[in-house]
């Protein structure tokens, strides 16, 4: 399984790729917001972004609410830098754009999908990744690492005739990543905070803490 780190933020996304361990980088208009970025400086941001990833795909979300909007955004993003992915909320107007911008070569993240047939349909639209949320049915007290389960087991069972990669998404623990590897999901993204929560474990720090302390008498022998 692959990591992509779920931010908008410089210097997390800089950290995060100096440690070897992330394939790509997703964003949305909150993480965006957060950010404290405006307007007119989202595009020269998510060129920043694409510049630290150096190739890695980013995800920049469009918030246009018409096919010819999404497919607009998707062109005016894909010239930001060859390796930007135009991110669509799953609905109709969504998957007539990723239609047409599969066609033009231009890579879509179909995103806030909770359901195999949403996740289905994205596929067949054309869309290169497909983002069902597992932190948001967890949430509304429902099971979102079985929702991802069907959603990679129903994906993983066709050929679309292009590559389809499923992102785990809305992760917000370990646990969540463990579950995702198992079942075989292709992506998590991940929030820094819970990156930096993934490599840790007491026992390494108990482990590491013995070690330490073992090492002085070595020192002192
Ligand atoms: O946009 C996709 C995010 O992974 C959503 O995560 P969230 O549910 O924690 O806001």
């Amino acid at each position: 399984m692959k990591f992509f780190l779920d931010t908008a933020n410089l210097e997390e996304i800089r950290e995060a790729v100096s440690w070897g361990v992330i394939s790509g980088v997703t964003t949305n208009p909150s993480l965006y917001a957060k950010t404290g970025g405006t307007l007119a400086g989202y595009e020269d941001h998510m060129r920043a972004i694409c510049a630290v990833c150096d190739g890695l795909p980013v995800s920049a979300e469009s918030c246009a609410d018409t096919t010819e909007g999404m497919i607009e955004d998707g062109r005016r993003f894909a010239r930001i830098a060859p390796n930007i992915v135009a991110k669509l909320p799953v609905c109709t107007e969504a998957l007539a754009a990723t239609h047409a911008l599969a066609q033009e070569g231009i890579s879509v993240n179909m995103t806030l999908v909770f359901t195999v047939p949403q996740a289905l349909l994205a596929a067949r639209a054309g869309a290169r990744y497909i983002s069902p949320f597992v932190g948001r049915f967890d949430d509304i007290a429902e099971d979102g690492v079985e929702q991802l389960s069907n959603v990679c087991a129903a994906i993983h069972n066709y050929d679309f005739g292009h590559e389809v990669e499923i992102i785990g998404a809305s992760i917000r623990t370990p646990n969540h990543i463990t579950q995702a590897a198992l079942m075989g999901c292709d992506i998590a993204t991940v929030p820094f905070a819970a990156l930096k929560k993934a490599v840790k474990h007491p026992l390494t720090d108990r482990g590491l803490a013995s070690f330490l302390e073992d090492w002085k008498k070595v020192e002192q022998a």
